[in-house]
């Protein structure tokens, strides 16, 4: 991507991106985006709770930076709104919002907060407004993230194909992106959003490992990383000869597992302590989890 985007709709052309919340999730979406030109920096706008945060973001050049959110969304009648606050302070931004405020367009990043939530709860939405979930990560920062999208298609919606593509150029410029029905929402979340949290625990204990056999806890660590990024392309870069929409994942892995060596050993040891399991489990309870949050963010 070469230019700043611009949303052609007419009434939000030059719109600018007013995130709502400016902590780890929009530095990740801002600086991935930036970075990819998506938006100049003069088009975000931000509001944040502290004035330690503000001034943060300030210091690194971003000036439409704001401690009172009501201010902001009065001085951005217009804009694309990205809501980017812990599910439990969505309520304080609903009463944030101007009454007579009338966006057509809202992403929201917050996990376990659902769309007709979403829709019941911010009191001006009309009929006219697209509201778009969208589950990034902070892979985000570099580009790498695995987001996931939903939304409900209305055709009564003046451009809303628009507003989808937008949001959809929005999320190829952070990653990939996978649009999907929101009943499967939660479990994408688990392993897009909330895995990179689990892989970077994977890593240390991989490099503690090693750490324990005698390695520098630096190579340690660089080694171990590099491993997992090598596995992770290999599955997704079919030059490796596999082919992820049709073979099994143990394909690859019995590469690995020469008969009688060392790697099936450690297979063995993972199976011994329930490492499949642990992760099953670790995705189904953040799943439920958002599923739980959904039901008090009624
Ligand atoms: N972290 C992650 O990896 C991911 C997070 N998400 C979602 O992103 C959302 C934000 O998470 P995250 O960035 O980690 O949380 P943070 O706690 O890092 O950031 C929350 C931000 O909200 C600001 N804030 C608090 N109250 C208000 C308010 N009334 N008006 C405006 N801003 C306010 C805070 O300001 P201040 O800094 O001044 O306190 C802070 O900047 C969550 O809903 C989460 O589910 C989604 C995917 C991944
Ligand atoms: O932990 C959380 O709730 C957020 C959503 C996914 C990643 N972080």
């Amino acid at each position: 991507m070469t230019g700043s985007k611009e949303l052609k709709d007419g009434s939000s052309e030059n719109a600018p991106l007013v995130f709502i919340g400016g902590g780890n999730m929009a530095a990740a979406l801002i600086t991935g985006c930036v970075a990819k030109r998506f938006v100049e920096k003069d088009r975000v706008v931000i509001s944040v709770r502290t004035e330690k945060s503000a001034e943060k973001w300030r210091q690194k050049g971003y000036v439409n930076v704001f401690t009172n959110t009501l201010e902001m969304l009065e001085k951005y009648p217009t804009a694309i709104y990205i809501i980017c606050v812990k599910p439990q302070i969505f309520n304080e931004v609903v009463s944030s919002w101007p009454v007579n405020s009338r966006p057509k367009f809202i992403v929201s990043v917050m996990a376990g907060v659902p769309l007709p939530t979403l829709s019941a709860k911010l009191p001006f939405v009309s009929g006219n407004t697209t509201i778009i979930r969208m589950m990034p990560s902070v892979a985000s920062s570099i580009g790498a993230a695995a987001t996931t999208m939903c939304y409900e298609k209305n055709d009564k919606i003046e451009n809303q194909d628009a507003y989808i593509k937008y949001a959809r150029e929005f999320a190829e410029c952070i990653g990939t992106v996978e649009i999907i029905p929101e009943r499967c929402f939660n479990p994408a979340m688990a392993i897009g959003a909330s895995s990179p949290a689990w892989t970077f625990m994977y890593i240390e204990s991989l490099a503690d490992g090693a750490v324990a056999q005698g390695l520098g806890r630096a190579e340690a660590k660089r080694i171990a990383a590099q491993a997992v990024l090598g596995a992770a392309q290999m599955l997704l870069n079919s030059e490796s000869g596999f082919d992820i929409e049709k073979q099994h994942f143990g394909w690859l892995k019995d590469q690995v597992c020469s008969p009688g060596g060392t790697t099936i050993e450690g297979v063995r040891a993972l199976e011994k302590h329930g490492f499949r399991s642990a992760v099953i489990e670790a995705v189904s309870a953040a799943s439920k989890k958002a599923d739980d949050m959904a039901k008090t963010a009624k």
